[in-house]
């Protein structure tokens, strides 16, 4: 498969020609990629001008093959060990500076994956300061209201920040009673696409783009996108355990300083005329704590056997008729049901400096079970990010529909051919289980794949955490990341948290976007 993304993701891409049959990118899409990936490339280079990015040169092939040799790099740069590709390392960590100047947690994370990190930054930055139709103070607001869903204080503080650093009104940051009538408006999609995306449709894109004040439609995608972003963002934040751990919150030092520190000048060529000087104890805490020897909990299945059930599955010939695997989706979809208050724990109370952002706080994820007959699944097949997503969004946001597409098939095809310490293993039946079960959660259904694997392959411990982490992610605390996949190394949980962004993220565009095409024809 051509996934046209150039060098700083041939390595991964190249390891996984197979991965994308079945799960997000289809067997069939060869032809398109392939259309598309003179444009792709041609659009990421427009968006990272437009983004005022340099290219951090930052790929798979910085640390290799091997992820975990990423954080003794960056650990490495720490302790002032620059190495021969110190300078690329240095060059994402200053892209990725916040306005305060300083490294984020989720950057710090996601810098376990380089390949994907420069995608995720390529594309945060278009759509919060390139070209667009929204103004600034708007995305970031927007920004804040998508994290408050979810209760996301991490995302929400950040994101007040830029908005004030574009400018914005200081009044609304009061709360959404002081923010104009035509932002307002985006509430209710806001919440709906948070929690019960199958609910939208074509009247809610009519309710905005009708009347005074009323939102353009390419205005409405790049609400959407950023609504999406934002919601998928919060899960990725709590799933890694950023959120309940202050000592994650990299935080920026202008006067005492304990720990030892890592001071990133700006190469030369950077237009960035700060330093940026960050807190060095956080990652090599996040690294050090072994939570593999925490506290025990039910048994998992281990590597091994998810090994050997892997090798199973991709050796087997199996014919499934149309009508049971119709029946083997529905069967893991009530199932997900069953994990209802998923590692038993409730919603916590909205902190009070959130609050104002939040309306209805009890409008949540509703299980399949509950959600009445007259949803239907949501068929790939027949809307589906490839064929139609996409090029919606491109026309009516031109570029974004490039960087989502590369950002999806990067994640989606992400690998490393390794297992909890193993080497040369094919993972690419447990990476699309757990694609595909994010999916399965939002009704929507890969007609082509057999769910039967999923539940060999994701157990319930998995399950309830990944379900967690889409629908109620604010439920989450480290403790669940630690408790979770314990064979992995971290670097792996970070990867199976990135699925989570993604496949969230994807899953609700293709009704965002579904819906959009419903009121246009
Ligand atoms: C999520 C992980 C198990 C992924 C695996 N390390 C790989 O390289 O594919």
């Amino acid at each position: 498969m051509t996934v046209g993304m150039g060098a700083t993701v041939a390595v991964a891409t190249e390891a996984t020609a197979t991965s994308s049959s079945a799960s997000a990118i289809s067997a069939d899409q060869d032809q398109a990629d392939q259309a598309r990936s003179a444009s792709r490339t041609a659009s990421r280079t427009a968006s990272r001008t437009a983004a005022g990015l340099q290219d951090a040169g930052v790929g798979a092939a910085t640390w290799g093959h091997d992820p975990e040799r990423a954080p003794a790099s960056i650990a490495g740069l720490y302790f002032g060990d620059h190495g021969a590709h110190g300078h690329d390392i240095e060059s994402l960590f200053i892209d990725s500076c916040l306005p305060s100047n300083c490294v984020d947690a989720v950057t710090n994370l996601m810098a376990f994956h380089p390949t994907y990190l420069d995608i995720y930054r390529t594309t945060q930055n278009f759509i919060l300061r390139g070209d667009g139709p929204l103004p600034f103070d708007y995305r970031h607001y927007i920004a804040i209201m998508a994290a408050g869903r979810h209760q996301c204080d991490y995302l929400i503080n950040m994101q007040k920040q830029e908005f004030l650093m574009q400018g914005g009104n200081q009044m609304w940051l009061k709360g959404l009673s002081h923010i104009p009538p035509k932002l307002h408006d985006l509430y209710e999609i806001n919440k709906i696409l948070a929690h019960r995306p199958w609910l939208l449709n074509k009247s809610h894109i009519e309710k905005l783009t009708k009347g005074q004040d009323s939102w353009s439609l390419a205005e409405v995608v790049h609400a959407l996108v950023l609504l999406a972003h934002f919601h998928s963002l919060a899960s990725f934040v709590f799933g890694s355990g950023i959120n309940d751990e202050p000592r994650y919150h990299l935080s920026c030092e202008t006067t005492r300083v304990e720990e030892p520190v890592l001071t990133l000048s700006p190469p030369p060529h950077s237009s960035k005329a700060q330093t940026t000087t960050v807190k060095l104890d956080e990652r090599k805490g996040f690294k050090d704590e072994n939570p593999v020897a925490m506290s025990p909990t039910e048994p998992e299945v281990g590597v091994d056997t998810l090994m050997e059930r892997m090798k199973t599955l991709s050796e087997r010939s199996e014919e499934v008729s149309a009508e049971e695997h119709k029946k083997r989706f529905e069967h893991v979809e009530s199932q997900s049901a069953e994990l209802s208050v998923p590692l038993g724990q409730r919603t916590p109370p909205i902190k009070p400096d959130i609050s104002h952002f939040v309306e209805d706080p009890k409008f949540a994820y509703v299980d399949f079970a509950h959600r009445g007959v007259q949803i239907p699944t949501f068929r790939v097949q027949d809307y589906s990010w490839d064929d139609h997503g996409y090029s919606l969004v491109n026309r009516l946001y031109s570029e974004v529909g490039n960087l989502l597409d590369e950002k999806f098939k990067t994640t989606a095809s992400l690998t490393y051919n390794t297992m909890g310490g193993r080497q040369d293993v094919d993972t690419t039946t447990f990476r699309r289980a757990v694609w595909n079960y994010i999916q399965c959660i939002y009704g929507i259904r890969h007609d082509d794949y057999d769910y039967g694997e999923v539940n060999q392959l994701v157990e319930r411990s998995l399950k309830a955490f990944i379900k967690t982490a889409c629908c109620y992610p604010e439920r989450l605390t480290r403790r669940d990341y630690d408790r979770v996949m314990r064979e992995f190394l971290h670097s792996e949980k970070i990867h199976v948290n990135l699925m989570i962004l993604e496949a969230r993220m994807q899953a609700e565009l293709m009704y965002a976007l579904r819906a959009m095409m419903r009121y246009m024809t």
